[in-house]
């Protein structure tokens, strides 16, 4: 990979201060959780302004192989519950919603459904949730790798019940227990045991999106979530667009002292990607909600920062590059679990910011960074969207920065590149 020059993309420069209005598509997250909850749902319902890229396009191909009709909709997509049933694969990519979330479904099919993904995908953490599922009563032939591939012997029900499970590796885990728990015939009570868990939010979203469905969750003891057994109800939905995938559009108002607007942020969310507000404020933005959207507006030099970024863990690679353009060194803690991301990305960063003359050191948990002078050189993204973006606001400012492989963008913005260059062309790109 990479060694082809047309999978280079020469990054564009900023030949003057970004100054754009920005939307983004549907959020990854909600998008996917809705797709699964309203294939669980006891009537049909619509996921409106869904994100469509490819972790979305594997969740309906996941749904519709047990048994799930999805369908276009003026509004997005129309989802019909059916049986579940197998024999059927589920491709998971390279996407963990696709992979965590789908198996505590498959377990509810009658029959056997395959899954498998991405080389990556292999090596990606799974060994919790397939622990957790044969304790809540569930069959998983995994060849004793507990990891992709491996196959869900759907019995038609799950007893469900209590398991105690190590989440520190991945939210998902927790999330993707809790999303099925309902239809388990004793519902589910997930009990953490082990280092925190990360990507907090993200599990406040699955709890907020359960209840909005009618479905009884229980957080109010610490590492402890309970779901009673009951109808999940079908429910009409509108996507927000993703925040997270807002990073890298914000970083180019920030990192060209410019204005960048995005359009639709909404006044009230679980998207972790919200605090972005806080975060680019900290390095120096200047940062500004109304009914139209998020305004920021980059300053002349960008200030250092130390953060745990443990709750919003997916920020981290945009967050990095605008770092490394700052005027004071970082230190961004509490990420050690993103080494089992898309690419390790702690050691993809800290490769890729080196190699275009950066100084920056990996610690356990986080990464070190040492503002220095830039120079163009060819990014490598790892099959990761989110180092894609971080090659692109380096880009911006750094003279021939060239990145591999920018269709990896796919996994959950398809038009990154036609939105980039029409925020650098001062158009609103839609
Ligand atoms: O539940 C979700 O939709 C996600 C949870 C987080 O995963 P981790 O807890 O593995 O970081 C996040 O990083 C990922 O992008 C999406
Ligand atoms: C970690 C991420 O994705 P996934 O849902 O595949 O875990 C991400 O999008 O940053």
């Amino acid at each position: 990979m990479g060694s082809q020059t047309s999978d280079l993309w020469p990054a564009p420069l900023a030949s003057t201060a970004v100054d754009a209005d920005v939307r983004v598509p549907g959020s990854k997250s909600i998008t996917n959780r809705a797709l699964l909850l309203a294939a669980l749902a006891d009537g049909p319902s619509v996921v409106g302004e869904p994100l469509r890229a490819r972790d979305t396009s594997l969740m309906v191909g996941a749904l519709q192989a047990l048994g799930t009709r999805i369908e276009e909709a003026p509004e997005g997509w129309r989802v019909s519950p059916g049986p579940l049933r197998g024999p059927g694969a589920v491709d998971c990519g390279l996407a963990g919603t696709v992979m965590r979330f789908v198996p505590p479904v498959a377990v509810l099919a009658q029959g056997d459904i395959d899954f498998d993904g991405d080389p990556r995908a292999r090596q990606r953490p799974m060994g919790p949730i397939l622990d957790a599922l044969r304790d809540l009563g569930g069959t998983i032939d995994d060849g004793g790798r507990n990891a992709l591939p491996f196959t869900v012997r759907g019995a038609g029900s799950m007893p469900g019940g209590k398991v105690e499970m190590d989440a520190s590796s991945s939210s998902q885990f927790v999330s993707a227990l809790l999303l099925a728990g309902a239809r388990y015939d004793d519902g589910v009570t997930v009990h953490h045991v082990g280092k925190p868990v990360p990507s907090l939010p993200h599990i406040e979203m699955t709890v907020g999106m359960l209840r909005e469905r009618g479905v009884q969750v229980d957080d109010g003891d610490p590492h402890t979530w309970r779901v009673k057994p009951g109808a999940v109800r079908a429910l009409d939905t509108e996507v927000e667009p993703d925040l997270s995938n807002a990073a890298p559009f914000l970083a180019a108002g920030l990192v060209t002292g410019g204005r960048v607007r995005v359009l639709g942020w909404p006044e009230t969310t679980s998207q972790p990607g919200d605090l972005l507000r806080e975060i680019f404020g900290l390095m120096g933005a200047h940062v500004r909600v109304d009914s139209e959207g998020l305004t920021l507006r980059g300053p002349d030099t960008i200030a250092g920062v130390d953060l745990d970024l443990h709750d919003v863990s997916e920020l981290t690679p945009v967050i990095a590059a605008v770092a490394a353009l700052a005027t004071e060194p970082s230190h961004l803690r509490g990420i050690a679990h993103i080494r089992g991301h898309e690419t390790d990305r702690l050691a993809a960063l800290a490769s890729e910011l080196n190699r275009l003359g950066g100084d920056v050191r990996e610690t356990d948990d986080g990464l070190e960074i040492r503002p220095r002078p830039l120079r163009g050189a060819d990014f490598r993204t790892y099959h990761d969207h989110r180092m894609a973006h971080a090659g692109a606001v380096l880009g911006l400012v750094v003279p021939g920065v060239r990145i591999e492989d920018i269709a990896t963008t796919s996994k959950t913005l398809p038009d990154f590149t036609g939105m980039w260059t029409s925020m650098l062309n001062r158009e609103a790109a839609a």
